[in-house]
């Protein structure tokens, strides 16, 4: 099952973190933007060029200590097509390097339409008979209101390509409490929401005791953290919201099992702008702090949890 490729690459690193790669423009060094405006202008695609050299530099610098990615989407959609070519470009650089690779598309529709999305984020898309990767991502991002309907379809393409999802349950914004703390009988939306994702998991069972169906509970809710860790033995937690949003150590601690193991922490601005906030920082030098910022989230993670291992 995917995430047990995700779990082996964490053990390996010693590393429970994904860095997020959302590239705004703003966030791209000077003078790579100015390199790729003087050979494309200030074009869509000149901007993709530059996201994609941000990117490369910073998966080839981060790539031996971190186990995962998680390029959001959005960021990529902005620069049209050639945005999304960029998206393509860094999925499959990525796991080139032996990195986890998750969208974080938060896709979900009807049956049909959600085949189509779980066809391109994780399987194959037949091209009169051939079939091809139009993305090729480990795992997908999704929304799973619509129910099974929505998310039946990406079950078929986990079990078909050893692929997985994280299904939002308790989402990291503010608002979050607005629909899914509210109460369905005697149990909250979001944990609702976490039951289905048990459900859903028993059909793509991994050999850790986790599904390939995982949850994404946000860092600013250490409570909820540990009650869906409780709730939820066999799903896995991606956890956003730490750094930029408030979340800490501490707080995501309460997402992870016994063995350490059991979540995946994001940070996307924190690494991406860490040369931004470090003084004296030369931007050339924009993947090197990237890194220390890894490896500084990594040794704050890690100091509130157990030795991470399989045994
Ligand atoms: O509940 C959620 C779900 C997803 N996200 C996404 O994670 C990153 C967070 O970025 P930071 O810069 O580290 O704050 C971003 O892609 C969000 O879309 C989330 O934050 N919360």
């Amino acid at each position: 099952m995917a995430f047990d490729r995700l779990i082996e690459n964490i053990v390996k690193t010693q590393n429970p973190s994904v860095v997020g790669l959302d590239p705004k423009l703003d966030y791209v060094p000077e003078y790579i933007k100015e390199k790729k405006f003087k050979k494309y202008g200030k074009t869509l695609k000149g901007a993709a060029k530059a996201i994609w050299e941000f990117n490369k530099t910073i998966i080839d610098e981060i790539h031996d200590i971190c186990p995962a990615i998680k390029p959001q989407a959005a960021y990529y959609e902005m620069y049209g097509y050639e945005g999304v070519k960029t998206l393509y470009k860094t999925i499959q650089y990525a796991k080139e390097k032996g990195m986890f690779v998750m969208t974080d598309g938060k896709r979900n529709d009807i049956g049909a339409t959600m085949e189509a999305y779980a066809t391109a984020h994780l399987g194959l898309t037949d091209v009169g008979g051939e079939l091809v990767e139009a993305f090729g991502a480990d795992a997908l991002t999704v929304n799973g209101y619509l129910g099974s309907d929505g998310i039946n379809p990406l079950l078929d393409q986990c079990r078909k390509y050893d692929k997985g999802i994280f299904v939002l349950v308790k989402t990291s914004n503010k608002s979050s409490g607005e629909l899914q703390d509210l109460m369905i009988g005697n149990k909250t939306v979001y944990a609702t929401m976490g039951s289905m994702c048990e459900l859903w998991g028993k059909d793509v069972m991994g050999k850790y005791g986790y599904s390939g169906v995982g949850a994404v509970v946000g860092a600013t809710y250490p409570e909820q953290l540990a009650e869906m860790r409780k709730a939820l033995p066999h799903t896995f937690f991606l956890v956003p919201g730490y750094g930029a949003q408030g979340g800490g150590a501490e707080g995501v601690s309460k997402a992870f099992d016994d063995h350490g193991l059991g979540a995946i922490v994001n940070s996307s601005r924190g690494v991406m702008c860490a040369y931004k906030k470090e003084d004296n920082c030369d931007e050339h030098d924009f993947a090197k702090a990237a890194r220390r910022e890894v490896i500084r989230m990594k040794e704050d993670i890690i100091s509130y949890l157990p030795k991470i291992t399989l045994e």
